[in-house]
């Protein structure tokens, strides 16, 4: 499956996202239609050192069983080290370029929240951008200004062309709005994350909307 079809449906997550073991809601997840998945395991009450990494190649080896590439956030080394399919970095990590070298082809995905980050990102080798907040998010207490998805369609009208997904407080209710601004797909984490039960729900959502853009 091509980059931008492996966006459509980013489930982005970490064992401080969930209320119940975490391979069990990538599982359920992924059943329930996921095409890709990031580990990030970040905040408050996140794992560290050795009992982070067991859990990081549990995940690994169930989005391998599904045919999913599994993204590492912010950690380039571990990402290298596990054999990851790729990392996602944001403007305050490590440089997009000195990431591109230790990576070779393995799959870059930066966050971008506007116009000028995005033009940047694409110019230093990224493969797709994240890029939010879409809405009001609780799950992220450093994001930016809430953009909206007019930000997106003001890339799409700058030319930008790279695969993109928005994040930031998308669930089934809205993501049809994220989609109509020329997003390739979404990328969440609580929508899945507090009720992996709904994941096929928001999957045809993101469907739905790609017919009706044909
Ligand atoms: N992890 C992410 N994944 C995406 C995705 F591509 F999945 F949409 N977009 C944005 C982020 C944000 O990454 P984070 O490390 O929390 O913050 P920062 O961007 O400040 O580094
Ligand atoms: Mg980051």
């Amino acid at each position: 499956m091509n980059l931008r079809d492996s966006l459509k449906l980013y489930f982005v997550m970490g064992s401080q996202n969930c209320e119940r073991s975490p391979v069990d809601v990538l599982e359920e997840a992924l059943s329930g239609g996921v095409t890709m998945f990031q580990f990030r395991e970040k905040g408050n009450r996140c794992l560290e050192g050795k009992p982070m990494m067991e859990l990081a190649l549990e995940l690994q080896h169930v989005c391998q069983k599904y045919r999913v590439p599994f993204i590492i956030n912010d950690d380039v080394e571990l990402a290298l080290k596990m054999g990851a399919d790729g990392v996602h970095i944001g403007q305050e990590d490590e440089s997009i370029g000195a990431v591109r070298k230790k990576l070779g082809d393995k799959i870059l995905g930066i966050s971008a929240h506007n116009v000028r980050e995005a033009q940047l990102a694409l110019e230093s080798g990224a493969d797709y951008l994240g890029v939010g907040p879409m809405f009001q998010t609780t799950t992220k207490n450093d994001c930016r200004p809430v953009q909206g998805p007019k930000v997106i369609e003001s890339m799409r009208k700058m030319g930008i062309r790279l695969p993109v997904v928005g994040i930031g407080g998308i669930h089934s209710g809205n993501v049809h709005k994220v989609m109509e601004a020329g997003s390739d797909g979404v990328a969440v984490i609580s929508a899945i994350s507090k009720h992996p039960e709904r994941t096929h729900t928001l999957f045809q959502g993101v469907q739905d909307s790609l017919l009706k853009s044909f």
